[in-house]
């Protein structure tokens, strides 16, 4: 039988020749994205979407770093936006840390001996806290948008995670709902946006997959106590889809010594796509802690 000699195609179906990526240690291929400054970079970012999202809805964020000469990079994790995999599915929570690692050592050849940032929202939070704590020699920081530390305790009690698990088992893609955009941010222009954009996953959460979520919860747990990088922590007061209460977890358990919490009041979950004021104020909080320890050792930082 001949080898199928057909280009590899994403979910949208564009070939994978035409398209920046790489290929995961399971053959899949991961959709990437780089954003370069218009000189040398001074540092690089990398930045790791949430659940059901993609790469390229960090646009903004990235554009406004790389106007501050910081490489940005990003990849839309297995089962999301251009990469191949079944909607919003993963086998096992560390698939997504694994082909993080996998994308910082391909970018690390590149750029050897910059300053190596990640910044991660919600369930990107969780998978930044498990990179690190693979590769903590590999970074300078750590910048978390609402991150996925605990689970919410209204939609995790003990009695849901148990029939979640069991349910898991039996029927691993009974839809447990989907998430009302709504009650992500209060910019009802980001909700419209989200709500048509064609490469986010609309269908409901598989219950196999908030297993997965809960997991991923469970080693963030046990990772904590050994995170000793530098930290920028940012989360709203009505964030109802991350717990606050995670973020105040992670200040009090961590051995880092430089780290900060910034907390918005009244902020929905979406810190980087809520109201102006509130993005805004996340985009410069995120630019000044950069500016502060990015060293000034590299030629480029001495502008
Ligand atoms: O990573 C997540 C996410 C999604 C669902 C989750 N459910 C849990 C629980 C489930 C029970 C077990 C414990 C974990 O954690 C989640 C994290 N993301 C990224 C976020 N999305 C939401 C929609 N977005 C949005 N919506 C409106 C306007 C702009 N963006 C983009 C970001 C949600």
């Amino acid at each position: 039988m001949p080898e199928d000699s057909s280009p590899a195609l994403s979910p949208q179906g564009i070939p994978y020749t035409e398209l920046t990526h790489y290929v995961n240690s399971d053959g899949q291929h991961i959709f990437s994205r780089c954003w370069k400054p218009s000189g040398p970079p001074r540092g690089l970012i990398f930045i790791v979407h949430g659940a059901g999202e993609h790469c390229l809805r960090y646009t903004d964020l990235a554009e406004a770093l790389t106007g501050l000469n910081y490489l940005v990079f990003s990849h839309d994790h297995v089962g999301h936006g251009q990469s191949e995999g079944d909607r919003m599915t993963v086998s096992d929570f560390h698939i997504y840390v694994r082909d993080s690692v996998q994308h910082v050592d391909l970018m690390r050849k590149e750029h050897a001996g910059l300053p190596l940032f990640m910044c991660g929202h919600s369930m990107g939070g969780a998978i930044a806290i498990l990179t690190a704590d693979e590769r903590p020699e590999e970074f300078s920081g750590v910048i978390l948008i609402s991150p996925l530390v605990v689970p919410n305790p209204e939609s995790a009690t003990s009695c849901k995670v148990f029939a979640a698990k069991i349910l898991s088992h039996l029927l691993p893609n009974f839809s447990l709902g989907t998430i009302d955009p709504n009650s992500v941010s209060r910019n009802k222009e980001e909700v419209e946006a989200y709500s048509v954009d064609p490469l986010v996953y609309h269908g409901g959460m598989k219950v196999s997959f908030a297993v997965q979520l809960l997991n991923a919860t469970a080693r963030v747990e046990k990772a904590l106590p050994r995170f000793r990088l530098p930290l920028l922590l940012l989360h709203g007061t009505l964030d109802k889809l991350c717990d606050i209460r995670g973020s105040h977890i992670m200040m009090e358990t961590i051995q880092s010594e430089d780290k900060t919490l910034k907390v918005y009041e009244d902020a929905f979950h979406a810190l980087h796509k809520e109201l102006p004021e509130v993005t805004t104020s996340v985009f410069q909080e995120i630019e000044s802690w950069l500016q502060q320890r990015i060293g000034d050792t590299h030629p480029s930082n001495t502008e």
